[in-house]
């Protein structure tokens, strides 16, 4: 793991994209590419199995409580997930889906909005204060490691089911209940089914994701990867990778779903890029992995070997052992 504390971040200059480089305090550049509760105390029970969802109603909130233990990383140990209290279908909108500038080899749909602005608000809060969070460090090369900048989060497992969880590099976590119901409501209007669910949450303008396309072999021929906003306005700009030319922008609001399909990922790089000034954001994208590389990438990146991040007293904070 990288030793964070040798380490300096570079300012950068100018747009968009780039997570930050550390190379032993030395600048090198940009990589191009691609309510707050208390904190609570875990809750004994230890089934790595999400149980299955019911409509909310039906579900005590014991049973809906979960924790779920992680690997064997620094991060190890559990958390664990409170229910949530609200009714999450009474939460989307049912709009059909906008059409969207469409060349040949892009293929995006925008439910604009697929939430309400309070069914936005309440699962933007219970999400931002419930999940853990991490600010993956990870090395590129020898010497030069990457900052995320933004912190992640991720949960699911490939298809494969073929190998025990503990041959995986990091533990497999199953969905939460309220991500697999969005999930499910999601794979009902973009027409795919998932088994991961990552989320990033941008906590200011200087978060961003780089120029990337998620088109890893893992994911499959042309991928259906779907993704929701909430909170903040941010700036989503996708280019063609031979012709960067063909060139879009639009503007991600709260409960936008952008769903990327065919050969969007094969042909177009995406990005998010810094602004002087943005309010917090998360987003959450869903997505199909059909071998454990998927499973192990998904985790090196997004949950990594650091420690755990919690919401608290409107801050990211790093979590202590009861929380
Ligand atoms: O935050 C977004 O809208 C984009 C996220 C994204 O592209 C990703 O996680 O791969
Ligand atoms: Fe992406």
């Amino acid at each position: 793991m990288t030793d964070t504390t040798l380490l300096a971040p570079i300012e950068l200059s100018d747009d968009d994209s780039d997570e930050l480089i550390f190379v032993s305090s030395v600048k090198l550049g940009k990589r191009k590419s691609s309510d707050s509760p208390k904190p609570r105390k875990a809750l004994k029970q230890t089934s790595l199995q999400a149980a299955p969802v019911t409509p909310t109603a039906d579900r005590s909130d014991a049973a809906k409580a979960q924790l779920i233990q992680l690997g064997q990383s620094p991060g190890s140990g559990s958390f664990a997930i409170h229910p949530h209290i609200f009714d999450l279908e009474a939460a989307f909108t049912r709009k059909a889906a906008k059409p969207i500038i469409k060349p040949p080899d892009l293929d995006l749909l925008l439910f604009k909005p697929l939430m309400t602005p309070e069914g936005c608000s309440k699962v933007y809060s219970y999400l931002l204060n419930e999940l853990p969070w991490y600010k993956v460090k990870y090395t590129v090369r020898k010497g030069i490691d990457i900052v995320t900048p933004r912190y992640t989060t991720v949960f699911g497992q490939d298809d494969t089911k073929t190998q025990a969880l503990s041959r995986y590099k990091k533990r497999p976590r199953p969905i939460p209940y309220l991500l697999e119901e969005l999930k499910r409501h999601v794979e009902s209007i973009s027409g795919a089914t998932y088994n991961f669910v990552l989320c990033n949450f941008y906590s200011d303008g200087k978060d961003s994701i780089s120029w990337h396309s998620d088109d890893e072999a893992f994911l499959g021929p042309q991928p259906t990867i779907s993704s929701l906003s909430l909170g903040g306005a941010r700036d989503f700009y996708i280019k063609h990778k031979a012709d960067g030319t063909d060139k879009h922008h639009f503007s991600l609001q709260d409960g936008d779903l952008l769903v990327m399909r065919g050969k969007t990922q094969e042909r177009y790089l995406h990005s998010i890029p810094k602004r002087a000034v943005a309010r917090p954001r998360i987003n959450i994208t869903f997505r199909r992995a059909i071998n454990t590389y998927g499973t192990d990438n998904y985790y090196k990146y997004n949950v990594g070997d650091g420690p755990i991040y919690r919401f608290r007293d409107g801050k990211m904070c790093l979590a202590d052992s009861t929380d």
